[in-house]
């Protein structure tokens, strides 16, 4: 299989750096009130991530050039009055990395210059060229802080497409989350929880239960063919996501069932194995999308899609005003922009949309593209009257 020393690396970045995640998260929500109103366990467990992430794949890819595209820097951390913060980040980094392999002796203790060094390896700029990881360390930090959906997400370009990706996602139950209710989805219960999902170009997607307890399975997309039968996703923030445009789509498809609403790409890995059919998201107006964001939720969900060949062709636009769309498309799921156009991973840290981001299988797919075209219309025609 393409890329598996690769891919067996980042399931260990990101499964080890979940671990220390779950670590603060846990006595996050263990504190009292004065502590939780404190950011700065997220803080925390933020840097903490992206260094166990930054130094896993160094070591396990230790013959490879490395560029490493992040969401943190140490800059904050190297200002004055830090000192305690990294000191409590180094420590969670080396008790993270002892817990790797109980019986392997520990070469050495990391100091708080090499958790610094690590965390800026992050800092490439990505573009079209050779390879590049891609991580956010902690992917919906509001769900992280309110103890509900978050994701270690990590994904490799290779050219400017995504070849790798893998979405750990701690809170989520490996039982699919269809038809519960929205704050089951959201808060932890006593089901089974913890999932890591992973796809690589043309192996399909897989999930398997993060603590590796049994064996990994291959997952698909919802074949749903009718919206009115299939539910959506989206953001559990009102500020990330434009609700009412959201929903506006929802009713031209003839949705029944309410949003789900979740935290962090964990929506990508809930679609891939089908727990709802359509991910709407539609950032407020003046916000720029960062690849970090949708570079492993995006081979995720698309799986055995060969999301590089994706080409879409308006073929009627006349009276019936209709998009005719064409995939190079097995059994995954489609992402594109608002527009219908294949997200372009090769820009840099930044994503260059139209308006928003939309997945749904390639049944409903066109009928959501009108939907979203018409209700922006809409939308711009209110606005201007
Ligand atoms: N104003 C915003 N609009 C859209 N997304 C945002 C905004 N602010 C932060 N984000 C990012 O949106 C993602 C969470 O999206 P969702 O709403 O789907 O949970 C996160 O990557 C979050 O960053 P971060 O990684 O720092 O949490
Ligand atoms: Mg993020
Ligand atoms: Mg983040
Ligand atoms: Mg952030």
């Amino acid at each position: 299989m393409a890329y598996e020393k690769e891919l067996d690396a980042a399931k260990k970045a990101a499964s080890l750096a979940a671990r220390l995640c779950q670590k603060v998260q846990k006595a996050l929500l263990q504190s009292d009130v004065q502590s939780k109103s404190d950011k700065s366990p997220v803080t925390v467990a933020d840097y903490g991530s992206q260094a166990v992430v930054s130094l896993l794949l160094q070591r396990e890819l230790i013959s490879e050039p490395f560029s490493l595209v992040a969401e943190e820097d140490s800059a904050d951390l190297r200002k004055e009055g830090s000192q305690d913060i990294i000191e409590r980040i180094t420590k969670l980094v080396n008790d993270t990395l002892a817990t790797e392999d109980p019986l392997k002796p520990i070469d050495s203790t990391l100091s708080t210059d090499d958790i610094l060094r690590a965390i800026d390896c992050g800092t490439s700029e990505g573009g079209p060229n050779g390879r590049h990881w891609v991580l956010d360390p902690i992917d919906g930090t509001k769900g992280f802080l309110r103890g509900d959906q978050y994701a270690v997400a990590l994904g490799l370009l290779e050219e400017g497409k995504v070849v790798l990706g893998v979405l750990a996602c701690p809170n989520l139950p490996l039982a699919s989350i269809a038809g519960n209710d929205n704050k089951n989805k959201n808060s932890s219960s006593s089901e089974e929880k913890g999932c890591l999902f992973y796809a690589t170009i043309g192996s399909g997607t897989y999930m398997q239960p993060l603590d590796s307890r049994s064996e990994p399975v291959k997952v698909h997309v919802s074949s749903v063919e009718n919206p009115e039968d299939a539910s959506f996703f989206e953001s559990f923030e009102g500020a990330h996501s434009l609700h009412d445009l959201s929903s506006s789509i929802a009713n031209k498809l003839g949705v029944k069932a309410p949003p789900v609403r979740i935290d962090s790409q964990a929506k990508y890995g809930a679609l891939s194995r089908g727990d709802g059919a359509i991910y709407l998201r539609f950032p407020h107006k003046g916000y720029r999308e960062k690849i970090w964001d949708h570079v492993a939720g995006a081979i995720v969900v698309t799986g055995n899609n060969n999301i590089i060949n994706i080409t879409i062709y308006r073929i009627c636009e006349c009276e019936c005003n209709i998009w005719f769309c064409l995939w190079d498309a097995e059994a995954g799921g489609i992402v594109t922009d608002a527009g219908g156009k294949a997200l372009d991973f090769s820009k840099g840290k930044y994503l260059d949309l139209d308006t928003g981001i939309i997945v749904a299988n390639e049944k409903i797919m066109p009928l959501l593209l009108k939907a979203v075209r018409d209700s922006i219309a809409e939308q711009e025609n209110a606005s201007s009257l």
